[in-house]
């Protein structure tokens, strides 16, 4: 028998937590980079509930990179993944582990194939931001094993080339996806308004109406608005760039009640905007109609709102 060389894993384990758009993004400039029309602003769920944890490992024994997804392998051919990893593996930095004996010089991860195994503790793809959690946390899991030394803002900027909403994850609290201006996205990233202290008696619910996968992806649908809703152009240029400095005063004032009025409207916005596209998208089923129409008059009835709505 021939001499072995000896082998080696390297694990790094993370945990990235949804969010909840209350100003939505929706539609893209650019589909590549994924640069979107507005900017947007979104809660942050607490990690115990809704979340994402990725175990991602390198190996000079594995010949290729490979993902599971809550157990079953996925392509990792699509270029949000692709993107993603190229911009750690350019970031990655050397890894010493003494207990192990196992150093990696920065140059060593362009060759070095990773094994990435990820699960999400609520429904996957059924419209409660599961990209977001996922991507966040793809790239924070990375970004620790290969040791890369960016900033929020920096890695917010990968996660969102993953999906979009994917980069508000990276924080916690209420948090702006600044849509920038450059060609290059080089300014599209997120930033945090205030941390998870700021408002910690505001309470979220999240009624899973249905856990099936959605018939339209939010990529493709937004895809189809963009080509054909005449509403979307209206909504990005005239109505979001004001209701975002609205939302930034409501958040900071914790004005629960304009909190509430913008949140609601938001949503109705980009639900008829969905029903504009051609063929129209429907994300809402008749249990999601009856719950807007209970909180509508729970908050007419004591006479300022009570509660308010993402669907
Ligand atoms: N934990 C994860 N790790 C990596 N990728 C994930 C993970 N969870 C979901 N994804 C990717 O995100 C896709 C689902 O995204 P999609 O935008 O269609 O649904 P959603 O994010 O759950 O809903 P929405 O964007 O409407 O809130 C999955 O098909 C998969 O490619
Ligand atoms: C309705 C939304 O949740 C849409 C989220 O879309 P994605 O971020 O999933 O789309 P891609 O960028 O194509 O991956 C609104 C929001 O989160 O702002």
């Amino acid at each position: 028998m021939g001499a072995t060389e000896p082998q080696w894993v390297l694990m790094a384990t993370g945990r990235s937590p949804t969010n909840i758009a209350v100003i939505k993004y929706w539609g893209k400039r650019d589909e590549a980079l994924i640069l979107p029309v507005n900017d947007s602003i979104s809660v942050t769920l607490d990690p115990d509930h809704l979340s994402a944890t990725t175990t991602v490992a390198a190996s000079p024994s594995f010949p290729s990179d490979r993902m599971w997804l809550n157990g079953k392998e996925i392509a990792l051919s699509g270029g949000r993944f692709q993107s993603c990893l190229r911009e750690i593996r350019k970031r990655a930095r050397d890894v010493e582990d003494e207990k192990k004996g196992i150093k990696i010089k920065k140059e060593d991860w362009e060759k070095l194939h990773v094994h990435i195994a990820s699960y999400n503790n609520f429904p996957t793809a059924a419209g409660l931001a599961s990209s977001a959690a996922g991507l966040a946390c793809l790239v924070f899991t990375l970004g620790k094993l290969m040791n890369v030394n960016e900033d929020y803002g920096e890695l917010s900027s990968i996660a969102r080339q993953g999906s979009g909403s994917a980069c508000r994850s990276i924080y916690g609290g209420f948090v702006k996806w600044c849509m920038g201006k450059n060609d290059d996205g080089s300014d599209s990233m997120a930033v945090q308004l205030v941390d998870e202290s700021h408002w910690d008696d505001l309470v979220i619910i999240i009624a899973v109406v249905s856990s099936k996968q959605k018939e339209t992806s939010s990529t493709s649908g937004m895809r189809d608005t963009v080509e054909t809703s005449p509403l979307l152009q209206y909504r990005a240029q005239t109505v979001v760039p004001s209701r975002i400095l609205k939302m930034e005063d409501a958040i900071k004032n914790r004005d629960f009640e304009s909190f509430a009025r913008l949140t609601c409207a938001d949503s109705n916005q980009f639900h008829a905007v969905c029903l504009d596209t051609s063929p129209p998208i429907f994300y809402m089923n008749d249990t999601s109609h009856r719950i807007i129409s209970l909180v509508e008059k729970w908050n007419h009835s004591e006479g300022t709102p009570q509660g308010c709505l993402h669907i």
